[in-house]
């Protein structure tokens, strides 16, 4: 699928149903599996970040709470936090089997739509993915509030493939894609293979979900496919009910993203007003060019009172040559201007970052 080899960083979000059976207990073989999958395309050098629903009906089960625990939103937050622990007990379990480190990100809706926070959480996952660790990503559902929260992982996966600078999402569910209407209802329904224009498929959902065991749904997932490839980031929704559903080929369906650098400009540029510019040198512009971050040591002089997470323009010796967010708010920025990376955390007195703007978070204009 897409195929999923092809991508430098993916991200895979699993759904509740494929993580925990009916009777409440983890699907331990399945998930075995799915991880020795995992392991051997990291062996082969691609970065994969998870998405893992589960946490609700894990919760609710050892809780002995009634409609999965989704009765109130008590029921549901006292659920996940008692899911969570042991779900990523399970994860970390099966990957350190693998021989594989696993790191618990538990984000909110806030987290990634404030840009302070979203390029807080993008350095996190890009450190640990660095780091060959498996990030391991679920809604805070024990404090996030009905109004704030995703409630599906589907678009926290979009989000996150974003964040992460990712090249590809696989959604893993219960079913091996879109249908032109919901298949377990509609027995004419027929499969799409690919969808280039989600507005001509986005009525083909039914609400809810089918497993019962999830919140989303394929009408989350059709939002999420939106989010992504308006990122410039292909989407598959492929079935998570084989064995190794990571290195089996089996039908699904994929959205296409077009155009990924001008989708990623319109997503900088979309709706935010520059803050203020950075003046870099000829040599810096070049390395631009070529898809580097920003580095200090290139940079002359900056305009504007911004802080980290504004937008900012980077002037070359030519005029505007791209847009992006700042990691440093403008005084540190300035006391940066012109030094070697080596010496931010003497000049600052705490752990810099290392670019003033990072190459996942600039456009080239
Ligand atoms: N047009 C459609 N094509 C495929 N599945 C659909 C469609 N409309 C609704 N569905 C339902 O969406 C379900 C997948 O969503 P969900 O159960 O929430 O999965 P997950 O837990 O993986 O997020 C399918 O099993 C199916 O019942
Ligand atoms: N954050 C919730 C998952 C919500 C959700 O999106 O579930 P699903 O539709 O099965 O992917 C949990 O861990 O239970």
């Amino acid at each position: 699928m897409f195929p999923p080899s092809s991508c430098a960083r993916l991200i895979v979000k699993i759904g509740s149903a494929l993580l925990v059976d009916p009777d409440g207990s983890v699907r331990r073989d399945w998930l075995t599996g799915l991880v020795a999958d995992i392991a051997a395309r990291t062996a082969e050098g691609q970065q994969i970040a998870i998405v893992s629903s589960g946490a609700i009906a894990l919760g609710a089960r050892r809780l002995g709470l009634s409609k999965g625990g989704r009765a109130s939103l008590e029921d549901a937050q006292a659920a996940a936090a008692t899911g969570q622990i042991a779900l990523s007990q399970v994860w970390a379990e099966l990957l350190a089997a693998q021989g594989l480190n696993a790191a618990q990100m538990l984000v909110t809706l806030d987290d990634l739509e404030d840009r302070r926070r979203y390029l807080n959480a993008a350095a996190t996952l890009n450190r640990l993915l660095s780091l060959k660790v498996v990030p391991v990503i679920n809604e805070n559902d024990s404090v996030a509030t009905e109004e704030i929260r995703f409630g599906d992982n589907d678009r926290l996966a979009a989000r996150v493939a974003q964040a992460a600078g990712a090249q590809g999402v696989i959604l893993l569910s219960d079913v091996d894609g879109l249908y032109t209407a919901n298949p377990h209802t509609d027995p004419s329904a027929t499969h799409i293979a690919s969808v280039a224009r989600i507005d001509a498929v986005a009525g083909m959902a039914d609400d809810g979900s089918g497993s019962g065991m999830g919140s989303g749904g394929m009408a989350s997932k059709i939002a999420a496919a939106r989010i992504a490839t308006g990122a410039g980031i292909p989407l598959a929704i492929a079935s998570g009910r084989i064995d190794h559903p990571l290195s089996t080929p089996a039908r699904h369906t994929l959205f296409t993203a077009e155009r990924t650098a001008s989708a990623r400009k319109a997503w900088l540029a979309g709706g935010l007003t520059a803050k203020g510019a950075i003046h870099v040198d000829a040599g810096a512009a070049a390395a631009l060019g070529q898809g580097r971050s920003l580095l200090a040591a290139g940079a002359i002089r900056i305009d504007g009172g911004f802080t980290r997470g504004d937008l900012v323009t980077i002037e070359g010796p030519a005029g505007t040559i791209a847009r992006g967010l700042a990691e440093y708010d403008a005084a540190d920025t300035a006391r940066l201007l012109g030094r070697h990376s080596d010496d931010h955390a003497a000049i600052l007195g705490y752990a810099p970052r290392s670019a003033l703007v990072h190459r996942n978070h600039l456009a080239l204009l």
